[in-house]
């Protein structure tokens, strides 16, 4: 079969389930970016280019209630996460074998470039007994197609959105609620960190809206951000990286923001540390213009206060005066 051939089969699809996509196209978004969402002509701000039913949104909940999920989970005894439903549904649904969702599978990548897809096998007789029920294959039939695993993990790791979801009886949200959604075409799109395109879902109209924020020239490609990552998250989590990215950053943990402080000749002892501690702020350093974080700032500035200044801040911050203020008072009254 012809990438055309894929294309079209995909785009039919995409149109029998509902999903409109307005003056764009999919194709190939040069070296080692796959497809992208193009845009034909130049585009105004706030036009919708692509929406979609919100029921057809590819939820951990909605695999639940096929009839061959359903069983799964019923025979084995077994309330995966979210993700973990997602991934043993990109798992299991084979084109060879019929699946309807054949088309839109014929679009994934074949392979991806994270460093674990580099090569990566786990026995399962090698975890910790505490992790073992988290280990999928138990519930997956044998024997175990590790490569396939992994395609699918990427599958749901590199394609899935942020959206609530309501919650499933045979799906453990307990510890992570279920906020994901792998969404057939709207999943085409890449990621920039100044994307155009916001995607998000319209509640009272029940529907999944990938809206453009500013005017585009024609033949652009379209984007969304996937999230403020900066190039090491890309990397390990989509397997790419951006050459200008302004969420790059630099975390200096407090040992180091001590150490360093020490060396550029500040005084510091155990109150500026107690008071860095107690604020918990974490220093980020940007590549960006936005230049050192606020938290940043923040602890620099508490490294120069003297301890007068320290005292303070402890009792505007935690209100520690008003504390000491009523500990006084309530001991003279039971002096009295
Ligand atoms: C949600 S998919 C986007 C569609 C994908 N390009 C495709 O062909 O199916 C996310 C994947 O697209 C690729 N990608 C997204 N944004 C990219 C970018 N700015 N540069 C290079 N690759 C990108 C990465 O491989 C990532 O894992």
């Amino acid at each position: 079969m012809t990438d055309d051939a894929r294309l079209s089969d995909f785009l039919d699809w995409s149109r029998q389930r509902g999903i409109r996509f307005d003056g764009v196209e999919i194709r190939s978004a040069g070296e080692g970016a796959g497809n992208g969402v193009f845009v034909l002509a130049c585009e105004r701000a706030n036009k919708n280019v692509i929406e979609l039913p919100a029921a057809e949104l590819l939820t951990a909940g909605r695999v639940a209630e096929m009839g061959r999920y359903r069983r799964i989970l019923e025979e084995k005894s077994f309330r995966p996460t979210p993700f973990e439903m997602l991934v043993i549904f990109f798992y299991l649904e084979r084109p060879e074998e019929g699946s309807e969702w054949t088309p839109y599978l014929n679009m994934l990548p074949s392979s991806f470039s994270t460093p674990v897809s580099l090569g990566l096998s786990l026995r399962e007789e090698d975890l910790p007994l505490s992790v073992r029920r988290f280990w999928l294959p138990s519930v997956l039939p044998s024997p175990i197609d590790d490569d396939r695993l992994l395609w699918a993990w990427h599958v749901v790791n590199t394609r899935c959105i942020y959206v609530q979801n309501e919650s499933h009886p045979l799906i453990d949200s307990s510890v992570v609620e279920d906020t994901i959604a792998v969404i057939p075409f709207v999943d085409m799109l890449n990621h920039t960190s100044e994307a155009a395109c916001v995607a998000e879902l319209d509640k009272r109209n029940r529907k999944y809206v990938v809206r453009l924020n500013k005017a585009v020239p024609e033949g652009s490609e379209l984007h969304v951000c996937y999230g403020p990552h900066d190039n090491g998250r890309l990397w390990v989590e989509y397997g790419f990286q951006l050459e200008e990215n302004p969420f790059t950053k630099v975390l200096l943990p407090t040992d180091l923001l001590l150490a360093l402080a020490k060396k550029a000749g500040l005084s510091i002892d155990c109150h500026h540390q107690n008071a860095v501690e107690d604020a918990a702020l974490s220093s980020t350093l940007y590549s960006s213009d936005e230049g050192p974080s606020w938290a940043f700032r923040t602890n620099v500035r508490l490294l120069h206060m003297d301890h007068k200044e320290i005292g303070k801040w402890r009792d505007i911050v935690y209100s520690e005066g008003k504390r000491r203020r009523r500990r006084r008072i309530e001991e003279e009254e039971t002096r009295r």
